[in-house]
């Protein structure tokens, strides 16, 4: 059976007398691939901020491996990219990942060999000694993204993990992610790229802040009768306005 490691709840945000979020649902189930899709400012970063535990909801309740969220106790079993990148630019790649690593208690060989690996996957082992300032914008995707996965999270959330970076490592990275996945590690992903959210098992379409679908990627189209996720995006209402 398929096990529930994600749980949100009529969730509701609002900043101020803005709300961004309205009545949200969803599960997600251990070794998904699950894609968060809605065009900018549908609300896709704000619930995957409350679902890694960084904010809070105002109201509604979020459960990540079944511990009510945010809790300092799943920290080490969720990787979190963030979609600004949270680096320190005056060190080195191997300084970031040092630091990222130790927070993640890893230590030794173990520490050297996961840096090693990450790097590779991302394909950063040729700078890994150059301070970061002097990355490019995709190169501090790739690091960050490195950073997420150096731990070995169960549950990994990804905001846009792959804007900025060229189709051949995008698709290296997808296919990491569906490695993962088919290895048991849950993962959340957001994106406005059509054919990214074909890539997901499944979808929840997101817009001015309400959850207009939900359903695997076969589904959607089916129950909208298009050949493509964006159509089906588009039958839901999904444009922006
Ligand atoms: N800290 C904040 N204070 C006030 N409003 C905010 C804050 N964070 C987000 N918002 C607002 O919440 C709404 C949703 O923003 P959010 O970043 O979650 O959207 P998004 O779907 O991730 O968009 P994008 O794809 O552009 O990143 C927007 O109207 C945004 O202006």
């Amino acid at each position: 059976m398929t096990s529930l490691q994600i749980s949100v709840s009529d969730v509701c945000k609002s900043f101020g007398k803005q709300k961004v979020l309205s009545e949200i649902g969803v599960n997600v189930f251990k070794g998904e691939i699950f894609g968060l899709l809605g065009p900018s400012g549908a609300g896709k970063t704000t619930l995957v901020k409350m679902i890694a535990g960084i904010d809070t909801a105002t109201s509604g309740s979020i459960k990540v491996l079944d511990v009510v969220m945010p809790n300092l106790k799943v920290l080490n079993k969720v990787g979190f990219m963030a979609q600004s990148d949270a680096l320190y630019g005056e060190l080195t790649a191997l300084e970031n990942l040092d630091f990222f690593a130790t927070i993640y208690h890893l230590k030794g060989s173990i520490k050297k060999e996961r840096i090693r690996e990450v790097m590779e996957l991302v394909n950063l082992l040729d700078d890994i000694k150059k301070p970061v300032n002097q990355f490019s914008g995709g190169m501090k995707r790739r690091l960050s993204l490195g950073i997420s996965l150096l731990h070995q999270p169960e549950i990994l959330i990804l905001d846009e993990p792959t804007v900025g970076m060229d189709p051949v490592l995008r698709q290296s990275i997808w296919d990491e992610l569906k490695r993962l996945s088919r290895n048991g590690t849950t993962i959340i992903v957001t994106t406005h790229v059509m054919d990214e959210a074909e890539k997901c098992d499944r979808l929840a379409m997101l817009r001015n802040g309400r959850l207009i679908a939900t359903g695997s990627t076969e589904e959607l189209k089916k129950q909208t009768g298009s050949a493509t996720i964006e159509d089906a995006f588009l039958h839901f209402g999904g444009a922006n306005r």
